[in-house]
């Protein structure tokens, strides 16, 4: 499992009510008895347990593991690198340990903030753990950590890493400095890809541990997405947070693409450009003077419009082909030119999804097609029901299983729209659960496809904008249905993205 999608499911446990702490007392349980197994493996008795641990999450499973491994017996001693402890629940569980005073139980604790000169008794047998950094580690390791690793590489002990090997990129398995070579890596839910990847001499024997993460907290889209979103650099410039092009509108449709447009800045792109008729062009422009409005002669798109649309398409991250659009056989050659030739990340929309022929786009992965159900079955020729509301767990096994077999027949993104949305792409799937019934209003759509090409341009993959999108617009229209009720419209939806992004990234 990548990093990413651990510290997402993990954040997204709190949102099912599994909070941090009883995962990282399952971690430690786990870790507990696992230590103590591999103790009576290599010794047949339980021996002392030696933890360095650092400031996050990765320190805070030892800490937990030390209360387990003393009631059975275990000596344990913890050297901590860090004092300035940053992770909540790590903190917590070491005040535990702080407030076990006077103390019965057989634990130390050391603050190691300075590594020189240290040694460790090595007159018995013992067991290291390391709990010095996993998920967490960012950039150059600090010099203590550096020094630490090497005294728990130098010792005799049996060394048994948590999730990570400490310094060990856990997304890449790539060493740049410095990393604890391990006997044993315990991981948690599932093995990180760095430590799949890695030579299985750098990461010894390989357990991976339950720590009890439903099925629900990978699979719901959830509050933790956001995580996805990249920090904005400082000092980046107009452009470097993305640029899109909108494909669409028509003489019959102007709201359609500037919804889109409007939606997609909601979501922070930088660059909005909207490709439109020019009986759309002065109707768009005037719904916000934010767009580029690249005006084009006629009042429907069609293959004249070809050159102009692939010089747009150059210069921008993503293209959104369909909003507004309209249906006619002039516009169609023109979107199923337009998917074959731009290979930058595509949204095919409503009118869009309606005229392109799927087997141009099959072996397309970068495009996210967003219909909702009459749409899914017309583009794919099927006759599915979308049936996710139910506790029937066979039933909605069965669901997504339906739509699977259908969707595995193209490489990119599919979002069927609903009351719970559904998000496939090839054995990926994921459940949007955010939204209402007040979206049933026009526009709500535009508003979607806009948000998931403006995340695409801002370097999320396609599979990962489908999903933090369809969730983003349903948190919008919640909060829409929060102020005005079922009476608010696609536009009161989009004022409100920035807002919802802004608190769930907190
Ligand atoms: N719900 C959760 O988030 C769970 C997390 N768990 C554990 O928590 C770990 C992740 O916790 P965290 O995100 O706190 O991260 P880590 O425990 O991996 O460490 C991050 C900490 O180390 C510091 N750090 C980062 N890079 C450094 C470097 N190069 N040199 C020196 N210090 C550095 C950071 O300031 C931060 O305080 C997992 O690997 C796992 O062991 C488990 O408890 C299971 C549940
Ligand atoms: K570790």
């Amino acid at each position: 499992m990548d990093p990413i999608d651990m510290m997402v499911t993990d954040a997204n446990c709190e949102y099912l009510g599994l909070s941090r702490l009883c995962l990282m007392e399952a971690a430690g349980k786990s870790l507990g008895e696992e230590v103590a197994k591999i103790a009576v493996f290599t010794f047949a008795k339980p021996v002392k347990v030696v933890m360095f641990t650092g400031s996050g999450g990765n320190g805070g499973d030892a800490f937990v593991a030390a209360r387990y491994l003393l009631n059975r017996g275990y000596d344990v001693d913890i050297y901590m690198l860090k004092d300035n402890i940053h992770s909540n629940e790590a903190k917590i569980n070491l005040e535990i340990l702080l407030n076990m005073k006077p103390r019965l139980s057989r634990l130390t604790i050391h603050y190691l903030t300075d590594v020189d000169d240290f040694k460790l008794d090595e007159d018995e047998d013992f067991i290291v753990v390391d709990g010095i950094l996993g998920t967490g580690i960012r950039g150059n390791l600090q010099e203590n950590i550096k020094k630490a690793i090497g005294v728990i590489n130098e010792s005799n002990g049996i060394k048994i890493s948590i999730d990570v090997p400490s310094g060990m990129d856990p997304l890449t398995g790539s060493v740049d400095d410095v990393a604890v070579v391990p006997d044993y890596t315990i991981s948690f839910h599932k093995i990180k890809t760095g430590v799949r990847d890695a030579e299985e001499e750098l990461v010894g024997g390989l357990v991976t541990a339950d720590i009890g993460i439903p099925l629900e907290a990978e699979y719901f889209v959830n509050y933790g997405d956001f995580l996805r979103l990249k920090n904005r650099d400082a000092s980046s410039h107009k452009g470097n947070n993305g640029s899109v092009l909108i494909v669409g509108g028509s003489k019959d449709y102007h709201g359609a693409p500037a919804i889109s447009g409007k939606a997609a800045f909601g979501a922070g792109v930088d660059l909005v450009y909207i490709a439109t008729p020019e009986s759309a062009a002065i109707p768009v422009k005037s719904a916000s003077e934010d767009l580029i409005v690249k005006s084009l002669d006629g009042d429907y798109l069609s293959l004249n419009h070809l050159d102009e649309i692939l010089e747009l398409a150059d210069k921008v991250d993503a293209v959104l082909i369909g909003p507004g659009s309209g249906i006619n056989d002039d516009t169609s050659k023109l979107f199923n030119v337009l998917v074959t030739k731009i290979k930058k990340p595509i949204v095919l929309d409503a009118d869009g999804l309606k005229q392109v022929d799927i087997s141009l786009i099959k072996n397309k992965d970068n495009i996210v097609l967003t219909p909702h159900l009459a749409e899914f079955n017309q583009f794919f020729n099927s006759k599915l029901k979308l049936d996710l509301d139910s506790y029937d767990f066979k039933m909605v096994d069965e669901n997504i299983t339906e739509f699977q077999l259908i969707t595995k027949n193209i490489n990119g993104t599919v979002i069927v729209k609903g009351k719970n949305d559904l998000i496939l792409s090839g054995s990926k799937f994921r459940i949007n659960r955010s939204g209402n019934a007040g979206m049933t209003v026009g526009g709500t759509g535009d508003a979607l496809a806009g948000i998931v090409v403006s995340l695409l341009s801002q370097d999320l993959s396609s599979f990962d904008s489908a999903c933090l999108g369809v969730f983003i617009n349903g948190l919008a229209g919640d909060k829409a249905y929060e102020i005005n009720g079922n009476g608010f419209s696609a536009s009161d939806l989009v004022s409100y993205i920035g807002n919802v992004i802004k608190n769930g990234l907190c």
